[in-house]
């Protein structure tokens, strides 16, 4: 059977110049086309955090596939962290820089218990602006960050030190 990091880089697809000129994109779209791919690469996701999580959040929009996934193979519940504007009830905001430009996620607190574990996974580290963003919205609703997974880190832009002090778990580092 082939491995998770198999699968992730012989399935994921390089575009230079997306969304905009010297941006060399990584887009992971054949990974979760892919039946075996997308199995393989949730569980070992989720791995070293079977039994220690309570929920897992997933970044919008491509961080929901995997979190979804994720969620379903630990049999716990699923956050979802948006973009602006599109969550109905109170909810936190915060802003960040990302490597192509700046955003803002958001995330409504009442949808889980204080001091539960959240796992956070993304598709991708890149800058570590979305996951550091993430981790921001997840403790200030005074939930506990259990570690984050992604599928993809790009090594060259940091992200892992502006993550530092949490368990991060990438399966390919490029
Ligand atoms: O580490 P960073 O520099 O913050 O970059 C990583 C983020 O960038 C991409 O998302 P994007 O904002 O393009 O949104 P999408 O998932 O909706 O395509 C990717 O899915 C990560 O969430
Ligand atoms: N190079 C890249 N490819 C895919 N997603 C990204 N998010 C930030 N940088 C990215």
């Amino acid at each position: 059977m082939p491995s998770a990091a198999d699968l992730i880089t012989s399935l994921t697809a390089t575009v230079p110049d997306f969304p905009k000129p010297g941006i060399l994109f990584r887009d992971l779209t054949p990974v979760f086309a892919n039946g075996e791919a997308l199995r393989v690469v949730t569980d070992a996701l989720v791995e070293p955090f079977r039994g220690e999580v309570d929920a897992v959040a997933g970044v919008e929009a491509r961080g929901f596939v995997l979190a979804a996934a994720a969620a379903y193979a630990l049999g716990v519940g699923m956050l979802i962290i948006r973009k602006p504007g599109k969550l109905p009830r109170p909810h936190l905001s915060q802003s960040y820089d990302l490597e192509y430009g700046s955003a803002t996620l958001e995330l409504q607190p009442d949808d889980l218990p204080p001091a539960s574990r959240v796992l956070v996974l993304d598709d991708l580290l890149a800058t570590g602006g979305t996951l550091s963003a993430a981790i921001d919205l997840v403790q200030r609703a005074n939930w506990t960050v259990a570690g984050v997974s992604v599928v993809l880190e790009l090594e060259g832009l940091g992200g892992r030190a502006v993550l530092a002090g949490h368990t991060v778990r990438s399966l390919v580092t490029l």
